[in-house]
């Protein structure tokens, strides 16, 4: 149970935050989704990337996954706090830090991209080398970090169900549902 008091912020002026598991398109679909709405887009390790300096892989090689999760952590809620009305896609393992869900459920429109496991392992071998979580993994050890991971994206405003969708539909479809909730919560006269 969160306890912090949600943010007042009117809800098109939300940062729309997507998270899910490595490779399910957030990046990709997050991109297209900003295009669409004429909005902003933040990718927050791109955005890591160009803070510090080194791409991921380099961060996690000369300082270790617990250094980015910390300077994960500060970059997102920093964003959260100084950034509104822009599309944010999350590194996948961002929703593992309490602090992190927290800033975004209070503050933003939180999507999670979800995507069976069979699906997703057909899109392995295209994400191993970028994503330093997923080396020496067996495809059984990849399959339980997948599941352990599920938890952690339970909570969220809105699930979009991926398999068998393009990034562009994707995109589209998440253009309509916000939109539609949009409307809901503030008619336009
Ligand atoms: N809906 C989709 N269908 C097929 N391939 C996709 C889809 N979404 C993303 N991809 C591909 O999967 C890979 C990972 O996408 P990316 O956007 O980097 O994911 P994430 O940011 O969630 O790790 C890319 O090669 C991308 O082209
Ligand atoms: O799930 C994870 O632990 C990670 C996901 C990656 O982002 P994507 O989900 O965009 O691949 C990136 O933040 C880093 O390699 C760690
Ligand atoms: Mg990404």
């Amino acid at each position: 149970m969160r306890t912090m008091s949600r943010q007042h912020i009117p809800v098109r002026a939300k940062n729309i935050v997507l998270i899910g598991f490595m490779g399910v398109g957030k990046t990709t679909i997050g991109k297209l989704v900003a295009d669409k709405l004429f909005r902003d887009f933040i990718d927050i390790d791109i955005e890591i990337e160009r803070r510090y300096g080194m791409t991921i892989p380099e961060i996690f090689a000369q300082h270790g996954e617990g250094y980015f999760r910390e300077i994960e952590r500060h970059t997102v809620i920093d964003i959260c706090d100084n950034k509104q009305c822009n599309i944010v896609s999350l590194g996948g393992g961002a929703f593992k830090q309490e602090a992190i869900r927290e800033k975004c459920l209070d503050s933003c429109l939180v999507l999670f991209l979800d995507l069976s496991w069979d699906r997703w392992k057909e899109r392995m071998d295209l994400l191993i080398e970028n994503r330093p979580v997923l080396h020496n993994k067996s495809v059984d050890e990849v399959q339980q970090i997948f599941d352990e991971r599920q938890a952690i994206y339970a909570e969220h405003n809105a699930r979009v169900t991926t398999d068998n969708l393009n990034p562009e539909e994707v995109a589209d479809y998440i253009v309509e549902i916000l939109k539609l909730g949009w409307e809901l919560h503030e008619p336009l006269s």
